[in-house]
């Protein structure tokens, strides 16, 4: 399983190494590696960097947190460092080779850095300015931490990354939304979330949660899920795009990999990988749920049931994913 699993994403990592580079798992977690686990946030001065790394100054599994931005990461990494939990948290700007310092011993790397969208914007009009940030990141991470898991959240992730946990917002979003419908607690709402990051891509699996809608509530629901981003450009005015939610996903996701690292079995979430899930249909990267392991990815889970309504958004959701992915591969190519 491991070579395996090794032998594919070291293929994806030289196919796509320059602009994401995500997912290096050749070395197993070691338990001492466990006790001194270094988190690099790339990106951490931003709307999502300062909220995930005040979350993950709270994560009792992290030792040292290195923030990393191009404007005020060592501002960040002084505010968080007088709160009172254990972790060491350093700063670093592009002076004085601050990226090498921020990744080097890193056990995983989360990179929200680049551009958020304004209304009126796709995520893939984001891709030009936001490809070449995550490339030169991902670059550095390659050379300095080889060795590190990376998590891209920088859009459009559908293009721009291996594995991340876009999909954990989605799933956020989701069982949100469907407690709000229901009267519900949303924490026993665990609503799946397969495909990809962006409108169409995004395919909600509600029928497997037991939850009955009528088609109309139940296209209302969809849609929302699919443009839940939309929602949050639009009142953000012009201002950004969601921050918070992503960094209480990401952190979530975060912990979820710090757990399965520390061998913990049984923690899965759902994550954009590659994926034997529809590769025979030319589609390489796919989010679904994802067992997370000492080796990062481990068992992929197939989609289970799907309604007939989910299986049309599958099938309008292939060609549009395959579009995103080619879009990435050609930018790697053209490197
Ligand atoms: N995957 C997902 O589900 C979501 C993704 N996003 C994406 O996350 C990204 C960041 O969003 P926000 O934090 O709201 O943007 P922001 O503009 O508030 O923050 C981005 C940060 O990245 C920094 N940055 C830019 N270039 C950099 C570089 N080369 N190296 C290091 N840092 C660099 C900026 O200085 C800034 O502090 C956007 O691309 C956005 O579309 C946002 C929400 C959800
Ligand atoms: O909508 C955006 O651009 C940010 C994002 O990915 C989301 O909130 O889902």
């Amino acid at each position: 399983m491991e070579r395996n699993v090794v032998g594919v994403v070291n293929n994806q990592f030289h196919a796509h190494r320059i602009v994401v580079g995500v997912v290096i798992l050749k070395r197993a977690f070691s338990s001492s590696a466990a006790n001194a686990t270094k988190v690099a946030v790339l990106g951490a001065a931003g709307g999502i960097g300062q909220p995930l790394s005040l979350l993950l100054k709270h994560n009792e599994s992290i030792s040292h947190l290195a923030l990393y931005d191009i404007v005020n990461a060592p501002g960040v990494a002084a505010d968080l460092s007088h709160i009172n939990t254990h972790s060491k948290v350093t700063g670093y700007s592009p002076d004085n080779d601050g990226l090498k310092h921020a990744v080097t011993d890193a056990t995983i790397i989360v990179i929200p850095a680049g551009v958020p969208r304004k209304p009126g914007m796709t995520r893939d009009d984001l891709f030009n300015t936001n490809a070449g940030i995550v490339k030169d990141l991902a670059t550095a991470a390659a050379q300095y931490a080889p060795k590190a898991f990376m998590a891209v959240i920088s859009n459009p992730v559908n293009s721009t990354s291996m594995i991340q946990k876009v999909t954990t917002l989605d799933v956020v979003r989701s069982s949100r939304f469907v407690s709000e419908l229901k009267g519900t607690d949303p924490k026993n709402e665990n609503i799946l979330v397969v495909g990809g990051h962006s409108g169409v891509t995004i395919i909600p699996l509600i029928s497997q949660s037991g939850a009955k809608f009528t088609d109309d509530e139940l296209k209302a629901l969809t849609h929302r899920i699919q443009f839940g981003g939309d929602e949050v450009v639009k009142a953000k005015a012009g201002t950004g795009s969601a921050t918070l939610s992503m960094a209480f996903s990401a952190s979530r996701f975060t912990n979820s990999l710090l757990r399965a690292l520390n061998g913990e079995n049984g923690v899965v979430e759902p994550a954009y990988v590659r994926s034997p899930l529809f590769e025979s249909k030319g589609v390489e990267y796919f989010a679904s749920n994802v067992e997370l392991s000492r080796e990062g990815v481990g068992k992929i889970h197939d989609l289970g049931p799907l309604s007939q309504y989910e299986k049309d958004l599958l099938e309008a959701a292939l060609p549009e994913l395959k579009k995103n992915i080619a879009k990435g591969v050609d930018f790697v190519h053209k490197q």
